[in-house]
């Protein structure tokens, strides 16, 4: 694949017929604006030799240092701009900023990498005024390596924001968020801090007090107290999230006082702190109610340099101009985008690895920020923060597939086409919550269908796209093993996706499997072995982890539903062919869900032996009086234990009713206790039931808001 520099730069020049040497020695003409930023550190690592008497020199410096004043009128009037000129005899870097110029000198970085010094020009600003990540998941948090790795990776990406707000940090959220870190989390938190100022990112520091924060002095201090600890360590950027809370910490009013205070007394004060960060308790358009005034409250009464987050339409959704058009008028500023996306914490089985598209390539001016909310896996989301920066550095240059290409040689280019290969097949969410999907396997998708078209309509097999479709698993398998076997190239990356490694090979085997059931239905020996065999590979595709209720996810979208669906029309055909009754069901879940809660309807089911449960949602959902949410079996099954986690203490379930049916007509109440005392989770006397239906209804009269934590049932032996 051809050079480029990432990200894509708005002006870039290249004199096509010459280049020059890197120089071995240089003189350094350097600005004092620049004595205490990481612009000049930077240069002397990449290019060592500086000599007094050298030939060769480099002028480096910010807009009215004396070193760069010839050429200040090619220095773009943008934050964060610089101007880069490689000429025979010297190089210019020029920023409107030190930030500019640092990121002048991570340019310059990438054409080193090239054997030649192209006679390079280059004028270049970022798109949107913050852009970057915000740590803001629930799971396992990054550890300490990975978040290093991410801070260097932001530096070269000229990513300028990091936010940190780990859901599961008991001391960025309740019920430590009052508390100082211990000092060893305190110590590597400062270390992180340095790590981001090498690499000219604003760490910030979020606090996630909304679950119980009481709206007095006491807690605003201890707040403000937390702050200047954090302060201390050297962050000098603050943040405020209201998200996923329900009660007193939800009111407008009351987190706008807070908010003008923490603003007032502590980020003014200080004058070295990025401007205050907060993200509403409605931060999506479908569960704010604009009447309620929510928004319009904060819109009116917060400072107006505090940043408001927004994650879009719906919780997980792709930016545009619509979307954008609604919300800034409301807050009265441009939104900071927080951008649930590659984050996976409600898909935890599945690996988010596929391009960045679906946000508007023409909306770079209504938005303050564009932050990410990435994996738990850090190197596997790196593919999509490759893009990202890309993305909001130069919106309207930005190729989705060019960039997802080039991040994935930017992150393993020795095993680049595998890795793609694998990223590729790795990339939808299957069913979700949400209703968030993504294209998967595009380039085999009209080959699988062919296939499988031809095969199901008349029994035939189109030979060119059974072919495509074999080496295509043969591709599979090779990519698999390569990777695993891909040594120290980038260990991080393969330690985080080594269980989806092991699935992805199965799934080419699986397929390879089923591609030889199809040839043999009308045998009645030579078919049984494959249709063994893929039942073993099911079997191990679905038992591999314990981590993942039903194992870990891989080729979700298109390849297992193609195989799948091959499977099974390949063994009836055998059946009715030989009056058998081999199993013909590839996967099957015995439990459907149904429900008229928005939040709920589109929660998958999972079954793993006598073990069903529907998959938990992190958010606070909106359940509406009479709402019902009502799980079916295929047949009447003997229940062993039934528990349901609504986040709620002993009253909040008084406003819900929980029933047992064995025909769907006739109802009988299942009523529920404490799990343990103190605990949200209750239990239902279900034991030795034989049931059809199970449903749970808000019987209250109005709209209750609670969590979904966790419906779990196990069916008797
Ligand atoms: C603002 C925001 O998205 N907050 C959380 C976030 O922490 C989750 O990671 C996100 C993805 O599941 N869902 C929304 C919500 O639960």
């Amino acid at each position: 694949q051809e050079f480029r520099l990432q990200p894509t730069p708005q002006n870039y020049t290249v004199q096509q017929d010459d280049s020059i040497s890197i120089p071995r020695q240089y003189r350094l003409m350097a600005g004092n604006s620049l004595n205490n930023g990481t612009a000049l550190p930077l240069l002397r690592s990449l290019m060592p030799e500086e000599a007094p008497d050298a030939a060769f020199r480099i002028y480096i410096g910010t807009k009215g240092d004396k070193v760069v004043s010839s050429y200040r009128k090619r220095i773009p009037q943008k934050s964060e701009g610089y101007f880069l000129k490689i000429e025979k005899d010297r190089i210019i870097i020029a920023g409107a900023d030190e930030r500019g110029t640092y990121y002048g000198v991570q340019t310059l970085a990438q054409l080193l990498t090239l054997d030649k010094l192209p006679l390079a020009e280059v004028a270049d600003y970022p798109d949107v005024p913050y852009r970057g990540v915000v740590e803001g998941f629930y799971g396992t948090p990054w550890s300490q390596e990975d978040r290093i790795r991410q801070l260097d990776f932001y530096g070269r990406n000229k990513m300028n924001v990091y936010l940190y707000g780990p859901k599961d940090d008991p001391y960025h959220s309740t019920p430590h968020w009052r508390k100082p870190y211990p000092a060893q989390e305190a110590e590597r938190l400062k270390q992180l801090v340095d790590r981001a100022r090498d690499n000219n990112v604003i760490f910030y520091w979020a606090i996630h007090p909304g679950q119980d924060i009481r709206w007095n002095e006491e807690d605003r201090e201890l707040l403000l107290q937390k702050f200047e600890s954090m302060y201390q360590l050297g962050v000098r950027g603050f943040a405020v999230f209201f998200d996923d809370i329900s009660g007193e910490g939800t009111k407008a009013d009351k987190q706008a006082e807070l908010l003008n205070y923490i603003d007032n007394h502590f980020v003014q004060v200080k004058k070295d702190v990025a401007p205050l960060v907060m993200c509403p308790t409605e931060y999506n358009k479908s569960w704010t109610k604009v009447e309620g005034g929510y928004l319009t409250t904060l819109g009116e009464k917060l400072n107006k340099d505090i940043q408001i987050m927004w994650t879009g339409n719906r919780v997980i959704a792709t930016i545009d101009r619509p979307t954008l058009d609604f919300i800034n008028p409301l807050i009265k500023r441009k939104a900071y985008i927080w951008w649930n996306f590659p984050v996976s914490d409600y898909v935890r089985d599945h690996l988010l690895m596929g391009p960045v598209y679906g946000n508007g390539l023409d909306i770079e001016d209504g938005m303050s920020a564009f932050v990410s909310n990435p994996m738990e896996h850090a190197e596997a989301s790196k593919i999509s923060l490759y893009s990202v920066a890309d993305y909001t550095w130069n919106m309207e240059k930005f190729d989705s597939d060019t960039s997802w290409r080039h991040a994935i040689k930017d992150l393993m280019p020795l095993h680049a086409e595998y890795l793609e290969t694998f990223a590729a097949h790795n990339s939808d969410l299957g069913k979700n919550g949400h209703g968030f999907r993504r294209e998967e396997s595009i380039r085999l998708q009209p080959a699988l269908s062919a296939l499988l078209k031809s095969y199901l309509e008349k029994g035939e097999i189109d030979e060119t796209a059974y072919n495509q479709v074999d080496e295509e698993c043969r591709k599979i398998i090779l990519s698999a093993d390569m990777l695993l076997a891909s040594g120290n190239e980038n260990r991080p990356l393969i330690d985080e996706i080594r269980p989806w490694l092991t699935q992805f090979k199965l799934v080419g085997e699986y397929g390879k499997t089923v591609l030889e059931m199809m040839r043999l239905p009308q045998q009645e020996k030579a078919f049984l072995p494959g249709h063994a065999h893929a039942q073993a590979l099911q079997t191990l595709m679905t038992d591999n982890d314990a981590r993942y209720p039903q194992g870990v996810k891989s080729g979700s979208g298109q390849l297992m539903p193609t195989f799948d669906a091959l499977f099974e029309a390949s063994t009836k055909q055998y059946n009715q062919r030989f009056h058998t009754a081999l199993n013909a069901r590839a996967v099957y879940s015995p439990y459907t869900l149904e429900s008229n809660v928005q939040q709920l309807a589109l929660l998958p089911t999972q079954q793993k032996g006598k073990e069903g449960s529907i998959a938990p949602s992190n958010e606070v959902i909106l359940w509406q009086a009479g709402g019902s949410l009502t799980l079916s079996m295929d047949r009447p099954r003997v229940l062993a234990t039934l528990r349901i986690d609504l986040g709620t203490k002993e009253e909040g379930y008084t406003h819900f009713r929980l029933e047992t049916s064995l025909d769907g007509k006739t109802w009988r109440n299942a009523n529920l206790q404490s799990v343990w005392k103190g605990y949200t989770m209750q239990k239902a006397d279900v034991e030795g039931q034989k049931v059809l239906k199970i449903r749970l209804t808000n019987t209250s009269g109005s709209e209750q808001k609670v969590y979904f934590k966790a419906f779990r049932l196990t069916e008797q032996e």
